[in-house]
């Protein structure tokens, strides 16, 4: 790709408070939780959130690459002065350059992008394939290393039983053996066939904002999503490569009508993945 274009596109939204949250109807619930319309074709896109200030967002390089650029509400000259950066490549293969460092990802890899990083380039190898980046982007108070972190480096862990449709494996890309970072926790989490429910039994953690993107999932299949605090949940109906945001007060779990496979991420105030307050699926509302 020889062409470098740096048209980006924002919007932002507001953190609400659980009251708020359990009087909205479908419409206000998915205008508020749901980003729908994520991955557009040759553009860098955001949602900058107020929960955490985490910013979730794409790059599809399509025709030329992507550079990456500073948004309004970032408030400084780099996208990166102030922040750290997880992109997470769910489509073809493709590149990032950060500062002349170049990372090759393949499909499910992920490249961290430690504050201060200055020129960020987002690349396809082939643009009829072309790399689909999610981006999760968080306030940083430090520097750390940029790396390349591949699905093969993650931290396995198998959870659940095929008798409760819940067998999956949850790789955390981000855990204290391997890449460091301020506040950003990025995993993966994959299903065994015939299962389909993610995060059941549920949690919640209120040090920590989370944010999922439902992806590989059949284009006519839909993940219900429950959401809310515990004895007071909704849902949202989902679709692929569609993502959620999920307040620290919210459960977060979903069942599909078929499988997929989702990225979860997380900021706040620690890095702990095993501090979660468990909720028992039988007081649930
Ligand atoms: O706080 C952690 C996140 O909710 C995910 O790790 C949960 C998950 O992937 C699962 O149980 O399927
Ligand atoms: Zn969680």
């Amino acid at each position: 790709m020889s062409e470098t274009s740096t048209e980006t596109d924002y919007e932002i939204r507001f953190a609400i408070d659980p009251a708020t949250a359990a009087a909205m109807d479908t419409r206000e619930l998915r205008e508020s939780f749901l980003i729908e319309d994520l991955f557009g074709p040759d553009m860098v896109g955001w949602t900058y959130t107020h929960y955490e200030r985490l910013a979730v967002g794409s790059a599809v390089p399509v025709k030329e690459a992507l550079r990456l650029e500073a948004i309004k509400p970032t408030g400084t000259v780099n996208f990166l002065d102030r922040r750290e950066l997880i992109a997470v490549n769910i489509g073809g293969k493709g590149t990032i350059t950060a500062d002349g460092e170049l990372f090759s990802l393949e499909h499910r890899d992920m490249a961290y992008l430690g504050m201060g990083t200055k020129d960020v380039v987002f690349a396809s190898e082939n643009g009829s394939a072309p790399a689909k980046f999610y981006l999760l982007s968080a306030p940083a108070h430090q520097t750390y290393k940029s790396m390349l972190i591949s699905v093969s480096d993650a931290k396995r862990l198998d959870l659940g039983a095929p008798e409760t449709c819940n067998e999956r494996s949850i790789f955390q890309f981000i855990h204290p053996d391997g890449a460091r970072t301020c506040q950003l926790v990025v995993g993966m989490t994959t299903f065994a066939a015939g299962s389909v429910w993610n995060t059941m039994p549920c949690h919640v953690h209120d040090r920590r904002a989370e944010a999922y993107l439902y992806f590989d999932l059949d284009e006519k299949a839909r993940v219900v999503h429950l959401m809310g605090e515990p004895d007071e949940t909704r849902h949202l109906i989902v679709a692929n490569e569609e993502a959620i945001l999920s307040p620290a007060w919210s459960i977060h779990s979903g069942v599909g009508t078929a499988r997929y496979t989702f990225v979860w991420a997380m900021a706040g105030d620690n890095v702990d993945y095993t501090d979660v307050d468990p909720v028992a699926i039988e007081d649930l509302r």
